[in-house]
Order: structure tokens, then C-alpha cells, then sequence
């Protein structure tokens, strides 16, 4: 069952230029996408492609004069700003990119534990959490500050784990960690998917996610365009659809670091047709004239014209 879908999401932010001048800048444009139950969805792109915006979309944290357009379903039903102010830290739950999110001046047992009537139970639930991550009973005493950066992702896991989270978001969950660290984390989501979870995985690391999601959606230039099985990401790249999805994929070391040339454009400088063409090997005129349509093609999808 698809705990979240997304479907041909628009997003507009006005920004505000030197003067008094505003400006309507489309930052998203036409994201899809799709996270099972007991799945993991890995969004993977460059950075500015649109991927926090997307987290903060679905979870109703956008800046107030953003305006949204498309489909953001969570089990089935239209996700309401009313709907995601209920779930949220509930049954969704963001493991962000920063430990700048635990409140400083509180001690960490607490925050996690949360307001709760029952608060014994919620206790034992807390103390669970933390020796499942292998953080000491001594820590829940501890504020933010004395926690190792390592300390306190595991405590924002383990507040994920007791808040009975349905989908779990995790924004770029490990930037900074040694390898072990940035393996640990993503076993330890991978665990939550395994026991029922949807997981929405936010990350540059390719390489990294693979080894946890099941599916892995390419975001250009606030496009998505392609989704696609983690292990269509093998070999020479044969499997992919997208050309942009290849050069992502040729651009590891282990594939030997063959850079594409070019750089993503910003929201701005988008060109009409395919957001990729001007970078694309393949492109014809039909890409510089139109976008091409998302289209189902071999157990994925995919936006291109030329794909086969
Ligand atoms: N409040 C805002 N107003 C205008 N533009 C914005 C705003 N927030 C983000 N953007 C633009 O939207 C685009 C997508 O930003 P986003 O933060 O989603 O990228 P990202 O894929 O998460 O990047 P990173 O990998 O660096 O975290 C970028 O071009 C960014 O400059
Ligand atoms: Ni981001």
C-alpha cells in the first residue's frame, strides 16, 4: 500500500529582490513520487534540485505565502494543512538534517517522551528507545549541548521510534559521519521500514542509499524524472531511464568518476522544453520545444522523450 503519494507537485515561493520588488520564482515543477509501507523511497538529486522543499510539503512547513499546486495523498486521502498538523511528530515524523532541532534548554528523556498523559508508560517506552540505540539511562538526563553529534541523531531516532511513526522522513540524516556512522543510521532506518514504516530517504550519497532503499526517485531541476528499482542502479547504468539518472549513477568512484558538464539550472533559468536537454547527450528538438510527459517504462518510470 503507498503510504505517500505525490503527484505532479508545483510548488511557487515569492522572494523578495533589492528594493521593494518581489519576485514569483516556481522552485518545484512536477515531482512525483511514491513511498510504500514497510518500504524505503530514496529522492536523490543535486543540490537545489528541490528535495527539502518536498519533505517540508508533505510536512506542512512551508513558508506561508507558498503556493502549492498538484496531489499530496497520505493513505489514500488528500493531505489537508489541517491533516498534517494532526500527524505531525505523530504518524509523520521528520529525522532532520540538524540536531539544531532538539529544543536546547530541555533535557533529552523529556523531549522525547513528549507531553503524555500516561507518563510512566511513556517512560518505559523512552528507556526502550534509548537502549535500542545504545544510549545509557544516564543520557535522558543530558541536555543537547553534551551530546556527541552521533548521541544526538540516535536521539532523534529513538524520539521517531516512540512516536509510533507511520512515514518517516529523514532529510539528508547523515552529512558529516564517519562511514560506520552514515551505515549505522541508514540500518537503523531500514529496521523501521522492516517493521512497517514508510521511509522517505533524503540524500546526495547514492552510493549509500542504495544499500537500504527499495526504490530510488532522481529529482533535476524540480523535476522528478525517473523512478526506479535500487538494483536498476548496476553495471554500466543499462537499467536506468533517465539520462541524468546514468551520469548520477558513472559519476561514483567505483564507476570510475565520469562527470557530466554543465551545471543544473537555477529555478530561474529553467529552459522551456526538458529541464535536462542543454546537458543532454541525447537531446533533439522535440526536447528543447516541450517537457516531456511522465510515462511508465519497464517497472519505473520515467520523463524523456528518447528513453526506452
Ligand atoms: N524560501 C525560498 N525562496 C525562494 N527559493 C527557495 C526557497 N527555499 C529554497 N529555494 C530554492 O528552491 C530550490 C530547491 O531547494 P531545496 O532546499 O529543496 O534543495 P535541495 O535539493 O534540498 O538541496 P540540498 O541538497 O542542498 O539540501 C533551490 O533552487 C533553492 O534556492
Ligand atoms: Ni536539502
Amino acid at each position: 500500500m503507498a503510504i505517500l503519494e505525490v503527484r505532479g507537485l508545483e510548488l511557487t515561493l515569492t522572494r523578495s529582490m533589492r528594493g521593494f520588488r518581489r519576485q514569483e520564482v516556481k522552485v518545484l515543477d512536477g515531482l512525483d513520487l511514491q513511498v510504500e509501507a514497510a518500504g524505503i523511497t530514496a529522492v536523490v538529486g543535486a543540490s537545489g534540485s528541490g528535495k527539502s522543499l518536498l519533505a517540508h510539503a508533505v510536512l506542512g512547513i512551508l513558508p506561508e505565502e507558498a503556493k502549492l499546486e498538484g496531489e499530496l495523498l497520505y493513505k489514500g486521502e488528500p493531505l489537508t494543512l489541517q491533516r498534517q498538523e494532526e500527524l505531525r511528530g505523530r504518524e509523520i515524523v521528520l529525522v532532520p538534517q540538524s540536531v539544531s532541532y532538539l529544543n536546547p534548554t530541555m533535557r533529552v528523556g523529556r523531549q522525547v517522551r513528549g507531553v503524555h498523559l500516561d507518563k510512566e508508560k511513556q517512560r518505559v517506552k523512552q528507556r526502550q528507545a534509548f537502549a535500542r540505540y545504545g544510549l545509557s539511562q544516564e543520557t535522558e538526563r543530558l541536555y543537547p549541548f553534551e551530546l556527541s553529534g552521533g548521541m544526538a541523531r540516535r536521539v532523534l531516532l529513538a524520539a521517531a521510534t516512540i512516536s509510533e511513526a507511520q512515514l518517516i522522513i529523514a532529510d539528508e540524516p547523515t552529512p558529516g559521519l564517519p562511514q560506520e556512522g552514515v551505515q549505522e543510521a541508514l540500518n537503523h532506518l531500514r529496521e523501521l521500514a522492516d517493521e512497517g514504516s514508510g521511509v522517505l530517504l533524503i540524500t546526495h550519497d547514492i552510493a549509500a542509499a542504495l544499500t537500504v532503499a527499495d526504490r530510488i526517485v532522481v529529482f533535476y531541476a524540480g523535476t522528478s524524472v525517473e523512478a526506479a528499482r535500487a538494483s536498476d542502479f548496476a553495471g554500466g547504468g543499462e537499467a536506468l531511464r533517465h539520462p541524468y539518472s546514468r551520469a548520477l549513477w558513472q559519476a561514483l568512484p567505483q564507476n570510475g568518476f565520469q562527470t557530466l558538464p554543465g551545471v543544473q539550472p537555477l529555478p530561474h533559468e529553467r529552459p522551456q522544453g526538458c529541464h535536462f536537454a542543454p546537458r543532454c547527450p541525447m537531446a533533439t528538438e522535440e526536447c528543447a520545444a516541450a517537457r516531456p510527459n511522465r510515462r511508465e517504462l519497464r517497472g519505473g518510470w520515467v520523463r524523456c522523450f528518447h528513453a526506452t
